[in-house]
């Protein structure tokens, strides 16, 4: 049975603090498991809002993380619209090298004219991590999801056909509704075999899309698609974000 917990906190700094406690827990927990905690960070507001605090938890094993990138613009590493440079401005560097190089894994810059062949490049570096077997997908410890007003997650727009991919773990999109038009993202089995998600939405601009996919379950948004049959899909907001849920009340933050 799928599992969702809505949280939501006054502002967006207690928001920071709830991701810093909650990764705190994925991590130990996959890391118990596994030996090493798999996510993928998705842009746009989110590198920052996770970071704010992350970046100087002391109590995280850096060493066993396995950093990937739910989505990506198909621009060069250090360009404005990079996701991977957003990490790295929020997270990477003021880490300082705790997370091992190679256990970063960003598009590969020589591919960023090709979305098709940066997707397929993609897929095969979560191959060399998850393993390359083409009859299941990997499953990420965490996945941190944004969205934006249209209802996207990853790069999976409204209307596109990404949204409907069932076999590939990553897929690439040149016309974009939002720049740049050039991306490759993880798909939606990928999103929804993993162990957890955490979306984090702030701001009241979102409250009306919000509502449309805690409370109504609108299909026609992708992050309605998100539902893990093993796993949970946690909802990180703030009370602007919040504030027109009524079937899906926020509860009291408990991991
Ligand atoms: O283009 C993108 O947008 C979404 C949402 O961004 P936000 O700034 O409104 O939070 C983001 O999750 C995605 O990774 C990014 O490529």
């Amino acid at each position: 049975m799928p599992s969702t917990k809505v949280f939501s906190f006054p502002t967006t700094d207690a928001v920071s603090h709830a991701l810093d406690k909650f990764l705190t827990q994925a991590s130990a927990d996959a890391i118990a498991r596994t030996g090493k905690f798999t996510v993928a960070f998705s842009g746009g507001s989110l590198p920052a809002t996770a970071s704010k605090y992350l970046a100087e938890n002391t109590q995280i094993d850096f060493s066993r993380w396995y950093v990937f990138f739910a989505d990506e613009r198909c621009v060069p590493h250090d360009h404005a619209d990079s996701n991977y440079k957003l990490v790295k401005d929020h997270l990477l560097g003021p880490l300082a090298n705790k997370i091992p190089e190679d256990q970063v894994i960003p598009i590969n810059p020589r591919l960023v004219d090709d979305s098709t062949a940066a997707a397929v490049d993609y897929e095969a570096q979560l191959g060399s991590v998850f393993g390359p077997e083409k009859d299941r997908f990997p499953r990420f410890d965490c996945i941190l999801l944004g969205i934006g007003p249209d209802g996207h997650t990853c790069s999976l727009f409204p209307g596109f056909a990404q949204l409907e991919e069932k076999t590939r773990w990553c897929v690439g999109i040149d016309n974009s509704p939002k720049p740049p038009p050039s991306r490759i993202t993880l798909t939606m089995p990928v999103l929804n075999a993993a162990h957890n998600v955490a979306f984090v939405v702030t701001g009241a601009g979102k409250r009306q899309t919000i509502k449309e996919i805690i409370d109504q379950s609108d299909v026609r948004l992708p992050a309605s698609h998100v539902a893990l049959p093993k796993g949970t899909v946690y909802w990180f907001l703030d009370d602007a974000a919040s504030q027109d849920l009524t079937l899906n009340k926020p509860s009291e933050f408990k991991l």
